[in-house]
């Protein structure tokens, strides 16, 4: 589907806009709220889904008169157990102080669980009669019924899944309302097995009920970019092949697969990061200037980027596997996954044609951090000849300290004319001292029940982004492409520092080291 006709279908139907600002209709919708996380036993739901919903609460945004949090799982345990296993997720420690504990208690008071599988009538026919229970209860015949679902499962059962809401559990309120999902990814493991999930999703709920997360868009720098480029006169003359070398987006983890071993080896740090996380931090570091920010407006110009972008190259890829990742008993002993990955991408425009974004994800490296770095290029007629000049270079640290910095050429202070780098600095701790980041999900479960897709991967924007990568991955499943060991704690495998100053000409400043502000 072409992404024009995302317009046609919300220009007919109203029930389903996604206006991007935080003041829409659907801000201040009223009724009930049932809100389901599917796999409320699992991983991501203690440690992510149940803390963001708890942090909405604590703020405000989940009214007690108005809200219902059910988890639905197989497992058979009882709602106080859950809320048992729960509650660690939700206080910060021994710290916290009678206030936190009670609004703990108050909003353990909002969950019910329901157990039952992920292909059986009865499971949700059972899910659909609490839900319409708690909506009877809660004021609903003054206003509309919402039925959020949270597929916190593995993709295997999002088909069954989403069959059996479709069947049993839709929103039935004549007073309005909506039923959105929620789908985390991997959406599919290559275009073909992203495309099927597509069809199958899309041949059961429309386009702007699907909400497919990906975090990294909830992430405070991430949704910086759009503000910081077309906000700032300063940048939008520099932002291009005439003055940018090279963009490098990084993603570094100083801990290896952990547990997670079996699922990692399935799909390697290209589909666990780089396909999704950096991809989307890339298309709003390269799109172009959306008309609006309405969701449409910002994800029509994120697929033409993608879809911009030229096939990679062999010679750009650098990939790597960190010694003792197969010692996990669930990791095949010759396994080749890449646990870390250099892919250089190249965007045929006018913009960016020249200027390499290289994209790199490493698990098991020396530190933990995400940043966008963006190196300009040297400066033309050097005056200061004495000595070569290093280049200005823009790093935006997504994780962990949230911060931006100028990377400067300035006077050395003292008597002589000497230069140096020094940088312009915009720590977040210390210039919004007091201010709470709020977590990723906390901000995109709020967009679902606000109807603000901007936040979300469409339909066709998945598809781009699998055609970027799907020809690289196949040839790694077959065994094409070698990992390369490395040690863990380390940067990684040489030959991926190699690449970048010899394919992407990133000039080093071995000498600077940026020291993050004090209070
Ligand atoms: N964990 C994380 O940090 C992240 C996870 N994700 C994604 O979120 C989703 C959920 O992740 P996570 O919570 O870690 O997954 P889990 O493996 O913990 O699975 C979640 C729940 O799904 C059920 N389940 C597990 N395996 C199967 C199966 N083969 N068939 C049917 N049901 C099954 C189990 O519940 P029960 O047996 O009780 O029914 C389990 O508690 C996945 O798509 C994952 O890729 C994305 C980003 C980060
Ligand atoms: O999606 C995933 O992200 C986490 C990293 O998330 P972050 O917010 O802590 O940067 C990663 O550990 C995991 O492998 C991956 O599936």
């Amino acid at each position: 589907m072409k992404s024009s006709e995302w317009h046609v279908e919300r220009r007919q139907s109203s029930k389903f806009e996604s206006p991007s600002s935080r003041d829409s209709e659907n801000a201040h919708e009223t009724g009930s709220l049932s809100i389901v996380i599917l796999g409320a036993s699992g991983d991501l739901a203690k440690k992510k889904t149940f803390p963001a919903l708890f942090h909405l609460y604590e703020q405000g945004f989940l009214p007690q008169n108005e809200v219902c949090i059910f988890g639905y799982a197989r497992t058979k345990i009882t709602d106080d157990e859950l809320k048992n296993r729960l509650r660690g997720y939700l206080v910060p420690g021994r710290d916290s102080s009678s206030e936190q504990l009670e609004n703990v208690s108050k909003f353990l008071h909002l969950i019910k669980y329901v157990s039952g599988s992920y292909d059986s009538k009865d499971g949700f026919c059972n899910l659909d009669k609490e839900i319409s229970e708690h909506e009877s209860l809660k004021s609903s015949a003054q206003g509309s019924s919402r039925r959020l679902f949270y597929l916190a499962l593995p993709p295997t059962v999002y088909q069954s899944v989403c069959k059996m809401i479709k069947t049993y559990c839709m929103n039935k309120s004549d007073l309005g309302g909506w039923t959105r999902i929620i789908v985390e990814k991997p959406f599919g493991k290559d275009l073909e097995s992203a495309e099927q999930l597509s069809t199958q999703i899309g041949e059961l709920f429309e386009e702007p009920q699907i909400y497919r997360i990906d975090h990294y868009l909830g992430k405070e720098l991430v949704q910086n970019m759009l503000v910081l480029r077309f906000a700032n006169r300063l940048f939008m003359p520099q932002w291009n092949r005439d003055n940018i070398a090279n963009v490098q987006i990084v993603f570094r983890e100083d801990f290896g697969t952990e547990g997670r071993g079996g699922y990692f080896d399935q799909y390697g740090i290209i589909r666990d990061i780089i396909q999704n996380h950096l991809l989307q931090v890339f298309c709003l570091v390269a799109m172009e200037k959306p008309v609006s920010l309405k969701a449409e407006h910002i994800r029509d110009e994120k697929v033409k980027v993608l879809e911009s972008v030229l096939p990679i190259k062999d010679d750009e890829v650098v990939l790597g596997q960190y010694e003792g990742y197969r010692d996990d008993s669930t990791v095949p002993d010759h396994s080749n996954t890449p646990t870390f990955a250099t892919v250089i991408l190249r965007v045929n425009n006018e913009r960016w044609d020249g200027v390499p974004f290289i994209l790199k994800a490493g698990k098991a490296l020396s530190s933990r951090k995400a940043d966008i770095r963006v190196q300009f290029k040297d400066v033309p007629g050097d005056i200061f000849k004495c000595q070569k000049q290093e280049r200005n270079e823009f790093v935006i640290r997504l994780q962990p300290s949230e911060a931006m910095y100028m990377k400067l050429i300035v006077k050395k202070p003292g008597l002589d004319i000497e230069t140096v780098q020094s940088e312009l600095d915009l720590s977040y701790r210390q210039r919004y001292q007091g201010v709470t980041i709020p977590e990723a999900y906390e901000r995109l479960i709020l967009d679902t029940i606000r109807g603000d897709q901007q936040h979300f991967v469409r339909r066709d924007e998945l598809k781009a982004s699998w055609e970027i990568f799907t020809p690289l991955l196949h040839r790694i499943d077959k065994g094409e492409f070698k990992s390369i060991p490395y040690k863990p704690g380390t940067r990684g495998p040489a030959e991926a520092d190699k690449l970048l100053l010899e394919k992407a000409g990133y000039v080093q400043t071995p000498s600077y080291i940026w020291i993050p502000p004090t209070l």
